[in-house]
């Protein structure tokens, strides 16, 4: 049986940023998970995000698979994603649907695919809002999280060229029926984000655990639960290697409860030349840097081929 955590809180309007970026720094340390409240992002717009994720997913299979997955845009159905292939063969329990960049210079040719208006006309301009009001609040607490590592406030803005960020938005559904199922399935199973860091919002349906150290056998999952208007917000592996470990890329996975799921997570991701290395701060003689630096987009592009086997 999970424990239940008490992750921190974290308030991204307080007066008092130098206490934010401790505290941010601390769960980071401690966790790689924490609470971000009063984030500017209006609950009634996460309500339509959520309902119109629920119309995608409820059309029939045909129509979903017109605007399959490419690039890394577009609909995914349930299996197709393996994010633990040693410990499940069928593949994720989820359907999921993602929307890239949406200014993106290098995307002449408009990569990105929409729900035909016809059948639903909301839902592009809802997502578009999301996505932008998503890249505000995570470029606002990214200036907290340089100011936890003593960097300079726009650290990653500059460095990380966050004013063309490759932010993706994923809208996810976990069907309520996989638990009848004989074999071990898992809604997600255990991995950690590819990025830097990770805003996420559910529907409140409970699922979603982390295992604190990964290092530690057995693994020990701890249940994250829902707390109204915040975000759940961890930090993914770019991060973790820029700051050669000190802050986790905590592994996480969503087991399936018996209640269908959705979620919204949304990848805070460098730009795609950003060379990815170990930070002055985080390493010296007498704690050598872990990791080769490493470009962005290579990164990227390596670890979704292994998630989802060869295909792109
Ligand atoms: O749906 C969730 O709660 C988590 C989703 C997740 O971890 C992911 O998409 O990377
Ligand atoms: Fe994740």
């Amino acid at each position: 049986m999970a424990e239940a955590l008490q992750l921190p809180v974290i308030d991204l309007s307080s007066p008092d940023r130098l206490s934010s970026a401790n505290s941010i720094r601390q769960a980071c340390i401690e966790y790689g998970f924490f609470y971000l409240s009063n984030h500017g992002v209006k609950a009634e717009l996460l309500r339509e995000v959520l309902s119109e994720s629920r119309k995608f997913f409820s059309l029939p299979v045909e129509e979903k698979m017109k605007l399959a997955r490419k690039e890394h845009r577009g609909y995914s159905p349930l299996y197709d994603e393996n994010l633990d292939p040693a410990s499940s063969s069928k593949g994720d329990s989820k359907q999921s649907y993602y929307v890239g960049p949406l200014d993106d210079p290098m995307d002449q040719i408009k990569l990105n695919q929409w729900p035909p208006e016809d059948i639903l006309p909301s839902w592009r301009p809802t997502m578009e809002s999301y996505y932008r009001e998503l890249e505000s609040a995570g470029k606002r607490l990214l200036s907290l999280v340089a100011l936890s590592l003593s960097l300079d406030e726009d650290f990653f803005v500059r460095v990380g060229g966050l004013d063309k960020p490759t932010a993706f938005l994923r809208l996810l559904h976990y069907p309520g029926d996989a638990i009848a199922s004989g074999e071990e399935i898992y809604g997600a199973s255990a991995h950690s984000d590819y990025g830097m860091i990770t805003l996420l919002a559910t529907d409140g349906v409970p699922g979603l655990q982390i295992c604190r150290d990964k290092s530690k056998r057995p693994f020990i999952w701890e249940d994250v639960p829902h707390i109204e208007g915040t975000f759940i917000v961890n930090i993914g592996d770019m991060m973790e290697r820029w700051t050669n470990c000190l802050f986790r890329s905590t592994l996480h996975r969503v087991m399936p409860t018996g209640q269908e799921r959705y979620s919204v997570a949304f990848f805070l991701d460098p730009d795609r030349d950003c060379i990815v290395e170990c930070l002055p701060s985080c390493c010296g003689e007498s704690c050598p840097s872990k990791f080769s630096p490493i470009r962005s987009g290579d990164y990227l592009k390596e670890r979704l081929r292994v998630t989802y086997g060869f295909a792109t």
